[in-house]
């Protein structure tokens, strides 16, 4: 099910802003340690995990599948504080369940060969946006390694795998040309797997490696060796993943948007606990910004960026951190000169096709926006508000609120869709745009 929402009259700024907005935590990481630590040798703690629909459907599938996934408060914390953590008790996985997946592409992907370890049929589906979505590689890889799945001969959902309590493994070759997700997905399962799983990348170049990245470092973390020396090759041998006490990172990719008021409104917007190491491809937030007119600082402080209310143009291959492109569509909307950006064509496969998308609805609101046959060409033209579109994508949603920040009168279709991966957007956002900066030059009175 899709959560519901009504339309929402996105804010303008109308001062200087001067903003701490801590965000809750990463989805890429959550659904990555949810995963590992199903499988684990033990019991695992994650500290400050997400939870929004994509998380909460992870956290819901592994339990249909005889995970323990546990709502704790923080160690020390007293008795009346909010549970913030999860302790993830890995069990023997059982089929004979049904599965829902919502939008999610990390449990439409990461699930099934998870799955492929249980002890019967397990059956997913999700929203219908979801059904279009590609799954054949990562179907089409399980079966090479030994797996059981009806699809249908689809390649999309919904699909069953007949889990048979393992898995072969072994070498597969798929091509993840419309989606890092599936090589990550067999990487997070792939050790539990009897000859391990050794995947290789044919085709056009994966994009958002940074996600792959992580996918390697998370399962290196948990003891698992990797190796991933030879480019579009990545070999998981056969172990025991050991149990994780992880704290996550805040998502930044789910910053973008109030670092982007910054530039926007003007003034400043500060970010705690941003890592000083991360593999979060929403990091690249910090040249992108800069290379649109930011002052952007990384301290102990948090990611701090400050704007004088101009954005600039730019001309950027976005395929490493496609998740960014919606948010970069609405700056370049409202910039003073024209953006092209780049490699992008696989992001037609996201929550929506976000190429048509973004297109369309800046163009309603009397934008010059063209499709390219990889990514889009912006030129900056007065805005008129309007309603703007979102499809169920929670990046279309913020996307309209940036623009909102200047434009007056945009209405943002169906803003709860942001829970997908932030539990109140537009709690957060009033939250930024109440704290103001002091003007220098306060009213004297005289
Ligand atoms: O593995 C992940 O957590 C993700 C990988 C990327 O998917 P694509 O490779 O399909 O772009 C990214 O866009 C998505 O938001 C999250
Ligand atoms: C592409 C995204 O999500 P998903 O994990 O559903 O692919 C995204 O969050 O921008």
């Amino acid at each position: 099910m899709t959560p519901p929402g009504g339309d929402w009259p996105a804010p303008t700024a109308p001062r200087r802003l001067q903003a701490v907005v801590p965000l809750p935590g990463s989805k890429s990481l959550t659904n990555r340690f949810l995963v590992l630590a199903a499988l684990a040798n033990d019991r695992s703690r994650l500290r400050l995990p997400l939870r929004s629909r994509d998380t909460l459907l992870m956290a819901q599938a592994l339990r249909a599948l005889g995970v323990g996934i546990q709502d704790v408060r923080a160690e020390g914390a007293p008795v009346s504080a909010p549970a913030t953590d999860w302790l993830v008790t890995p069990g023997e996985l059982r089929g004979d369940t049904r599965l829902d997946v919502g939008l999610a592409g990390t449990v439409m992907r990461f699930v099934p060969p998870v799955a492929a370890l249980a002890h019967g049929p397990v059956e997913l589906d999700g929203d219908a946006g979801a059904r279009v979505r590609p799954m054949g590689p990562v179907v089409d890889a399980l079966r090479v390694l030994g797996a059981d799945i009806d699809d249908g001969g689809r390649g999309c959902l919904p699909l069953t795998v007949r889990g048979r309590g393992g898995l072969r493994g072994g070498p597969v070759t798929l091509d993840a040309s419309s989606s890092s997700q599936f090589v990550s997905a067999l990487l997070l399962a792939g050790a539990r797997y009897d000859e391990g799983v050794t995947v290789h990348h044919d085709g056009k170049p994966v994009p958002s490696e940074p996600h792959i990245a992580m996918t390697v470092e998370t399962l290196r973390d948990a003891g698992v060796d990797v190796d991933d020396a030879e480019p579009n090759t990545w070999r998981v041998e056969p172990s025991e993943i050991s149990a994780l006490d992880v704290q996550v990172e805040p998502d930044l990719s789910n910053a973008g948007p109030f670092l982007a008021a910054a530039l926007v409104a003007g003034g400043s917007v500060r970010v705690p606990d941003w890592p000083q190491h991360t593999t979060q491809a929403g990091d690249a937030l910090r040249d992108i910004l800069d290379a649109m007119g930011a002052d952007v600082s990384l301290d102990r402080e948090g990611l701090t960026v400050s704007g004088d209310g101009s954005v600039g143009g730019l001309d950027i291959d976005l395929h490493d951190a496609s998740e960014l492109t919606p948010l970069v569509a609405a700056l370049a909307a409202l910039a003073d000169s024209p953006t092209w950006i780049r490699g992008v064509a696989h992001i037609r496969f996201h929550e929506t096709d976000r190429l048509a998308a973004l297109a369309s609805e800046l163009n309603a609101l009397g934008g010059d926006v063209t499709e390219t046959e990889d990514g889009l060409r912006i030129r900056p033209v007065p805005l008129r508000g309007g309603r703007f579109r979102t499809y169920h994508d929670h990046r279309m949603a913020t996307a309209g609120a940036v623009v909102g920040l200047r434009v007056p009168g945009v209405q943002v279709e169906d803003v709860a869709t942001t829970t997908k991966t932030l539990p109140d957007f537009p709690g957060l956002w009033a939250s930024m745009l109440a704290q103001t900066q002091v003007a220098e030059h306060p009213a004297s009175g005289d």
